[in-house]
Protein backbone atom coordinates (compact mmCIF):
# COMPACT_ATOMS: atom_id res chain seq x y z
CA UNK A 1 0.00 0.00 0.00
CA UNK A 2 1.61 3.31 -0.85
CA UNK A 3 -1.13 5.48 -1.95
CA UNK A 4 -1.73 7.72 0.62
CA UNK A 5 -5.57 8.22 1.88
CA UNK A 6 -5.38 10.79 4.79
CA UNK A 7 -3.72 13.21 6.71
CA UNK A 8 -3.93 15.93 4.05
CA UNK A 9 -4.83 18.40 6.51
CA UNK A 10 -2.79 18.05 8.81
CA UNK A 11 0.89 18.72 9.30
CA UNK A 12 3.06 17.14 12.17
CA UNK A 13 4.15 20.58 14.47
CA UNK A 14 6.33 18.60 16.86
CA UNK A 15 5.91 15.48 19.67
CA UNK A 16 5.06 16.26 22.97
CA UNK A 17 6.03 15.68 26.18
CA UNK A 18 3.80 12.30 27.75
CA UNK A 19 1.78 13.56 30.79
CA UNK A 20 4.12 11.19 33.32
CA UNK A 21 6.98 12.99 32.16
CA UNK A 22 5.60 16.29 32.73
CA UNK A 23 4.49 14.99 36.28
CA UNK A 24 8.25 13.99 37.21
CA UNK A 25 9.45 17.86 36.37
CA UNK A 26 6.57 19.53 38.52
CA UNK A 27 5.96 16.85 41.14
CA UNK A 28 2.64 16.21 43.40
CA UNK A 29 3.98 16.10 46.92
CA UNK A 30 1.94 14.03 49.82
CA UNK A 31 1.01 17.41 51.95
CA UNK A 32 -0.23 19.14 48.31
CA UNK A 33 -1.98 15.54 47.30
CA UNK A 34 -4.25 15.18 50.69
CA UNK A 35 -4.91 19.07 50.27
CA UNK A 36 -6.39 18.44 47.18
CA UNK A 37 -8.44 14.99 47.99
CA UNK A 38 -9.80 16.79 50.94
CA UNK A 39 -10.66 20.00 49.01
CA UNK A 40 -12.94 17.88 46.42
CA UNK A 41 -14.41 16.21 49.72
CA UNK A 42 -15.54 19.56 50.82
CA UNK A 43 -17.29 20.60 47.48
CA UNK A 44 -18.69 17.44 47.35
CA UNK A 45 -20.72 18.05 50.72
CA UNK A 46 -21.46 21.21 49.43
CA UNK A 47 -23.11 20.07 46.35
CA UNK A 48 -24.85 17.28 48.48
CA UNK A 49 -26.56 19.66 50.91
CA UNK A 50 -24.76 17.94 54.10
CA UNK A 51 -22.40 21.61 54.43
CA UNK A 52 -24.28 24.40 54.66
CA UNK A 53 -21.74 26.57 52.79
CA UNK A 54 -21.52 28.55 49.70
CA UNK A 55 -19.09 27.07 46.32
CA UNK A 56 -17.72 30.17 45.07
CA UNK A 57 -15.45 29.46 41.93
CA UNK A 58 -14.13 32.99 41.40
CA UNK A 59 -10.95 33.93 39.17
CA UNK A 60 -10.22 35.58 35.90
CA UNK A 61 -12.06 34.18 33.06
CA UNK A 62 -8.73 33.01 31.37
CA UNK A 63 -5.37 32.59 32.45
CA UNK A 64 -2.60 34.33 29.80
CA UNK A 65 0.06 35.62 32.57
CA UNK A 66 0.94 33.15 35.15
CA UNK A 67 2.63 36.50 37.36
CA UNK A 68 -0.87 37.97 37.59
CA UNK A 69 -2.70 34.90 38.71
CA UNK A 70 -0.34 34.25 41.30
CA UNK A 71 -1.01 37.58 42.35
CA UNK A 72 -4.56 36.95 42.11
CA UNK A 73 -4.24 33.95 44.24
CA UNK A 74 -2.31 35.87 46.97
CA UNK A 75 -5.16 37.73 47.41
CA UNK A 76 -7.97 35.51 46.83
CA UNK A 77 -6.61 33.33 49.52
CA UNK A 78 -6.74 36.03 51.89
CA UNK A 79 -10.93 35.99 51.48
CA UNK A 80 -10.76 32.26 51.08
CA UNK A 81 -9.85 32.58 54.99
CA UNK A 82 -11.79 35.32 55.89
CA UNK A 83 -14.79 34.04 54.87
CA UNK A 84 -14.01 29.65 55.31
CA UNK A 85 -16.94 29.74 57.63
CA UNK A 86 -19.54 30.39 55.29
CA UNK A 87 -17.79 30.11 51.63
CA UNK A 88 -15.53 27.72 50.66
CA UNK A 89 -13.77 30.23 47.61
CA UNK A 90 -12.34 27.81 44.73
CA UNK A 91 -9.74 30.19 42.05
CA UNK A 92 -11.06 29.79 39.18
CA UNK A 93 -8.15 28.44 36.75
CA UNK A 94 -9.02 27.99 33.14
CA UNK A 95 -6.69 27.35 30.21
CA UNK A 96 -8.73 26.61 27.53
CA UNK A 97 -11.34 28.71 25.81
CA UNK A 98 -14.00 27.43 23.51
CA UNK A 99 -14.63 30.06 21.13
CA UNK A 100 -18.46 30.62 19.46
CA UNK A 101 -15.84 31.40 15.93
CA UNK A 102 -12.45 31.77 16.49
CA UNK A 103 -10.30 33.72 19.15
CA UNK A 104 -7.08 32.72 21.43
CA UNK A 105 -7.68 29.35 22.54
CA UNK A 106 -6.09 29.70 25.74
CA UNK A 107 -2.97 29.51 27.57
CA UNK A 108 -1.95 25.61 26.84
CA UNK A 109 -2.73 26.22 23.31
CA UNK A 110 -1.20 29.64 22.88
CA UNK A 111 1.38 30.06 25.81
CA UNK A 112 2.73 33.50 23.66
CA UNK A 113 -0.73 34.74 22.59
CA UNK A 114 0.91 34.77 19.00
CA UNK A 115 -0.64 31.97 17.30
CA UNK A 116 2.97 30.35 18.22
CA UNK A 117 0.96 27.42 19.98
CA UNK A 118 3.92 26.14 22.10
CA UNK A 119 1.66 23.79 23.68
CA UNK A 120 4.13 21.83 25.61
CA UNK A 121 5.36 25.56 27.05
CA UNK A 122 1.20 26.08 27.83
CA UNK A 123 1.34 22.96 29.83
CA UNK A 124 4.63 22.99 31.84
CA UNK A 125 3.07 26.82 32.33
CA UNK A 126 0.14 25.27 33.67
CA UNK A 127 0.89 22.98 35.77
CA UNK A 128 3.27 24.62 37.46
CA UNK A 129 0.59 27.65 38.03
CA UNK A 130 -1.79 25.17 39.90
CA UNK A 131 0.43 23.55 41.77
CA UNK A 132 1.63 26.93 43.09
CA UNK A 133 -2.10 27.83 43.76
CA UNK A 134 -2.44 24.66 45.40
CA UNK A 135 0.35 24.68 47.38
CA UNK A 136 -0.90 28.28 48.94
CA UNK A 137 -3.32 26.29 50.52
CA UNK A 138 -6.29 27.50 47.73
CA UNK A 139 -8.14 24.99 45.57
CA UNK A 140 -8.18 25.01 41.69
CA UNK A 141 -10.98 24.83 39.36
CA UNK A 142 -10.88 24.68 35.81
CA UNK A 143 -12.92 23.77 32.02
CA UNK A 144 -12.42 20.51 30.20
CA UNK A 145 -12.39 21.01 27.01
CA UNK A 146 -9.80 19.28 25.33
CA UNK A 147 -9.92 15.23 25.48
CA UNK A 148 -6.16 14.84 25.93
CA UNK A 149 -4.93 17.77 27.75
CA UNK A 150 -6.81 16.58 31.19
CA UNK A 151 -4.25 13.45 32.10
CA UNK A 152 -1.39 16.85 32.45
CA UNK A 153 -3.17 18.96 35.01
CA UNK A 154 -6.50 16.53 36.53
CA UNK A 155 -4.74 15.36 39.23
CA UNK A 156 -4.18 18.83 40.25
CA UNK A 157 -7.75 20.51 39.42
CA UNK A 158 -9.84 20.37 42.84
CA UNK A 159 -13.26 21.05 40.68
CA UNK A 160 -14.30 20.45 37.07
CA UNK A 161 -16.73 22.73 34.60
CA UNK A 162 -18.05 21.19 31.00
CA UNK A 163 -18.86 24.41 29.06
CA UNK A 164 -21.91 25.54 27.97
CA UNK A 165 -21.03 24.59 24.24
CA UNK A 166 -20.20 20.72 25.38
CA UNK A 167 -22.52 19.94 28.02
CA UNK A 168 -24.86 17.90 25.18
CA UNK A 169 -20.93 16.44 23.66
CA UNK A 170 -21.26 12.37 24.31
CA UNK A 171 -17.47 12.07 24.71
CA UNK A 172 -17.35 14.99 27.43
CA UNK A 173 -20.04 13.43 29.03
CA UNK A 174 -17.57 10.32 28.70
CA UNK A 175 -14.85 12.30 30.71
CA UNK A 176 -17.27 13.71 33.61
CA UNK A 177 -17.66 10.32 34.41
CA UNK A 178 -13.97 9.46 34.44
CA UNK A 179 -13.28 12.44 36.36
CA UNK A 180 -11.63 12.40 40.26
CA UNK A 181 -13.38 15.61 41.05
CA UNK A 182 -16.92 17.07 41.08
CA UNK A 183 -18.10 18.40 37.89
CA UNK A 184 -20.48 21.24 36.60
CA UNK A 185 -22.23 20.95 33.69
CA UNK A 186 -23.15 24.52 32.14
CA UNK A 187 -27.10 25.08 30.55
CA UNK A 188 -26.91 25.81 27.10
CA UNK A 189 -25.66 29.22 25.40
CA UNK A 190 -29.50 29.13 24.31
CA UNK A 191 -30.65 28.53 27.50
CA UNK A 192 -31.36 24.81 27.25
CA UNK A 193 -30.99 23.15 30.86
CA UNK A 194 -32.10 19.75 29.87
CA UNK A 195 -29.33 19.23 28.16
CA UNK A 196 -27.34 19.94 31.80
CA UNK A 197 -29.57 17.38 33.42
CA UNK A 198 -28.99 14.63 30.38
CA UNK A 199 -25.73 15.47 31.14
CA UNK A 200 -25.35 14.74 34.69
CA UNK A 201 -27.53 11.10 34.19
CA UNK A 202 -25.19 9.95 31.57
CA UNK A 203 -21.71 11.28 33.87
CA UNK A 204 -22.84 9.28 36.76
CA UNK A 205 -22.81 6.10 35.07
CA UNK A 206 -19.32 4.04 33.33
CA UNK A 207 -19.01 4.32 30.12
CA UNK A 208 -15.80 3.12 27.94
CA UNK A 209 -13.28 5.77 27.00
CA UNK A 210 -10.51 6.16 24.76
CA UNK A 211 -8.01 8.46 26.10
CA UNK A 212 -4.32 8.30 26.42
CA UNK A 213 -2.74 7.19 29.92
CA UNK A 214 -0.10 8.95 31.68
CA UNK A 215 2.82 7.48 29.92
CA UNK A 216 1.24 8.65 26.56
CA UNK A 217 -0.05 5.58 25.27
CA UNK A 218 -3.27 5.21 23.61
CA UNK A 219 -6.01 2.70 25.95
CA UNK A 220 -9.17 2.17 26.42
CA UNK A 221 -10.94 2.76 30.04
CA UNK A 222 -13.88 1.50 31.95
CA UNK A 223 -14.88 4.88 33.83
CA UNK A 224 -16.64 4.21 37.08
CA UNK A 225 -19.31 7.00 36.77
CA UNK A 226 -19.04 10.39 38.75
CA UNK A 227 -21.81 10.73 41.22
CA UNK A 228 -20.62 14.42 42.21
CA UNK A 229 -22.45 16.29 38.71
CA UNK A 230 -24.66 19.30 39.01
CA UNK A 231 -25.88 22.23 36.86
CA UNK A 232 -24.50 25.61 36.09
CA UNK A 233 -26.82 28.24 35.47
CA UNK A 234 -25.34 30.89 33.19
CA UNK A 235 -27.97 31.77 31.45
CA UNK A 236 -29.03 32.14 27.40
CA UNK A 237 -30.85 34.59 25.59
CA UNK A 238 -32.19 35.80 28.75
CA UNK A 239 -30.94 35.38 32.54
CA UNK A 240 -31.89 32.47 34.77
CA UNK A 241 -30.95 33.27 38.08
CA UNK A 242 -34.40 34.61 39.08
CA UNK A 243 -36.17 32.86 41.69
CA UNK A 244 -38.49 31.49 39.46
CA UNK A 245 -35.76 29.67 37.41
CA UNK A 246 -34.48 28.49 40.30
CA UNK A 247 -37.36 26.90 41.46
CA UNK A 248 -38.13 25.25 37.89
CA UNK A 249 -34.66 24.06 37.65
CA UNK A 250 -34.65 22.09 41.16
CA UNK A 251 -38.36 20.81 40.24
CA UNK A 252 -36.82 19.25 37.63
CA UNK A 253 -33.54 17.99 39.36
CA UNK A 254 -36.19 16.49 41.68
CA UNK A 255 -38.38 15.24 39.27
CA UNK A 256 -34.91 12.98 37.58
CA UNK A 257 -34.12 12.17 40.80
CA UNK A 258 -30.76 14.23 40.99
CA UNK A 259 -29.54 15.54 44.52
CA UNK A 260 -27.17 18.03 43.60
CA UNK A 261 -27.79 21.43 44.37
CA UNK A 262 -27.45 24.59 41.70
CA UNK A 263 -24.44 26.53 40.62
CA UNK A 264 -25.49 30.06 39.70
CA UNK A 265 -22.96 31.46 37.34
CA UNK A 266 -22.77 35.43 37.59
CA UNK A 267 -21.11 35.99 34.28
CA UNK A 268 -21.85 34.92 30.45
CA UNK A 269 -25.27 35.18 29.85
CA UNK A 270 -26.59 35.90 33.36
CA UNK A 271 -24.71 38.98 33.11
CA UNK A 272 -25.27 39.92 29.75
CA UNK A 273 -21.33 39.61 29.26
CA UNK A 274 -21.52 43.23 31.20
CA UNK A 275 -19.10 42.53 34.08
CA UNK A 276 -21.11 45.15 36.24
CA UNK A 277 -23.97 43.23 36.16
CA UNK A 278 -22.36 40.17 38.32
CA UNK A 279 -23.63 42.04 41.35
CA UNK A 280 -26.74 42.25 40.73
CA UNK A 281 -26.74 37.91 40.40
CA UNK A 282 -25.06 38.15 43.00
CA UNK A 283 -27.46 40.40 45.13
CA UNK A 284 -30.18 38.05 43.67
CA UNK A 285 -28.71 34.85 45.25
CA UNK A 286 -28.06 36.45 48.22
CA UNK A 287 -31.19 37.63 48.77
CA UNK A 288 -33.02 33.93 47.60
CA UNK A 289 -30.49 32.61 50.29
CA UNK A 290 -31.70 34.94 52.76
CA UNK A 291 -35.15 34.00 51.99
CA UNK A 292 -34.42 30.21 52.88
CA UNK A 293 -33.26 28.89 49.58
CA UNK A 294 -30.85 25.24 50.48
CA UNK A 295 -30.68 24.63 46.31
CA UNK A 296 -28.37 26.82 45.74
CA UNK A 297 -24.82 25.38 46.58
CA UNK A 298 -22.79 27.76 44.33
CA UNK A 299 -21.66 30.25 42.21
CA UNK A 300 -19.28 31.30 39.95
CA UNK A 301 -17.92 34.84 39.54
CA UNK A 302 -14.95 36.23 36.80
CA UNK A 303 -12.86 38.39 38.06
CA UNK A 304 -9.44 39.48 37.99
CA UNK A 305 -6.49 42.22 39.48
CA UNK A 306 -8.44 44.87 37.34
CA UNK A 307 -11.51 45.17 36.10
CA UNK A 308 -13.14 44.96 32.55
CA UNK A 309 -10.45 43.49 29.59
CA UNK A 310 -8.69 44.11 26.75
CA UNK A 311 -7.55 43.28 23.42
CA UNK A 312 -4.76 41.39 22.49
CA UNK A 313 -3.13 44.22 19.74
CA UNK A 314 0.27 44.15 21.49
CA UNK A 315 1.27 41.53 23.38
CA UNK A 316 4.09 42.86 24.85
CA UNK A 317 1.73 46.19 26.12
CA UNK A 318 -0.93 44.51 27.86
CA UNK A 319 -2.43 46.04 31.05
CA UNK A 320 -1.42 43.57 33.88
CA UNK A 321 -3.89 41.78 35.24
CA UNK A 322 -6.47 42.72 33.18
CA UNK A 323 -8.42 39.66 30.99
CA UNK A 324 -8.44 39.24 27.59
CA UNK A 325 -11.11 37.10 26.92
CA UNK A 326 -14.57 38.12 28.88
CA UNK A 327 -14.85 41.17 31.28
CA UNK A 328 -13.95 40.50 34.84
CA UNK A 329 -14.85 42.42 37.90
CA UNK A 330 -11.95 43.77 39.78
CA UNK A 331 -11.00 42.45 43.64
CA UNK A 332 -12.41 45.15 44.92
CA UNK A 333 -16.00 44.28 43.55
CA UNK A 334 -15.32 40.92 44.58
CA UNK A 335 -14.84 41.62 47.89
CA UNK A 336 -18.41 43.14 47.80
CA UNK A 337 -19.72 40.26 46.21
CA UNK A 338 -18.09 37.69 48.77
CA UNK A 339 -18.99 39.98 51.92
CA UNK A 340 -22.41 40.25 50.20
CA UNK A 341 -22.57 36.03 50.06
CA UNK A 342 -21.15 35.39 53.27
CA UNK A 343 -23.46 37.81 54.82
CA UNK A 344 -26.36 35.68 53.43
CA UNK A 345 -25.36 32.24 54.70
CA UNK A 346 -24.92 33.85 58.19
CA UNK A 347 -28.94 35.19 57.69
CA UNK A 348 -29.90 31.48 56.58
CA UNK A 349 -28.42 29.76 59.27
CA UNK A 350 -29.95 32.80 62.26
O1 LIG B 1 -15.96 32.58 28.74
C1 LIG B 1 -15.51 32.90 27.68
C2 LIG B 1 -16.29 33.14 26.49
O2 LIG B 1 -17.58 33.54 26.81
C3 LIG B 1 -16.35 31.93 25.62
O3 LIG B 1 -15.09 31.37 25.54
C4 LIG B 1 -16.86 32.32 24.24
O4 LIG B 1 -16.14 33.37 23.78
P1 LIG B 1 -16.37 34.03 22.37
O5 LIG B 1 -17.84 34.11 22.11
O6 LIG B 1 -15.71 35.36 22.52
O7 LIG B 1 -15.67 33.16 21.34
C1 LIG C 1 -16.76 29.61 28.41
C2 LIG C 1 -17.30 29.75 29.60
O1 LIG C 1 -18.60 29.75 29.89
P1 LIG C 1 -19.79 29.18 29.03
O2 LIG C 1 -19.42 27.77 28.71
O3 LIG C 1 -20.92 29.31 29.97
O4 LIG C 1 -19.93 30.05 27.83
C3 LIG C 1 -16.47 29.99 30.79
O5 LIG C 1 -16.97 29.87 31.93
O6 LIG C 1 -15.31 30.33 30.59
Amino acid sequence: MTIKTDEFRTTLIENLVSPAQLAEQIPLSDDTANFIIQSRKDIEAIINGEDDRLLVIIGPCSIHDTDAAIDYAKQLKALHEHHKNELLIVMRVYFEKPRTTVGWKGLISDPDLDKSFHVAKGLNLARNLLMEINELGLPAGTEFLDMVTGQYISDLICWGAIGARTTESQVHRELASALSCPVGFKNGTDGNIQIAIDAIKASSVPHVLYSPDKSGQMCIYQTHGNPHAHVILRGGKTPNYHPDDINSTLEKLTSNNINAGIMVDCSHGNSYKDHNKQIDVAKSIASQIIAGNKGISGVMVESFLVEGNQKVIDKDSLTYGQSITDACVDLTASQTMLSLLSDAIKQRRN
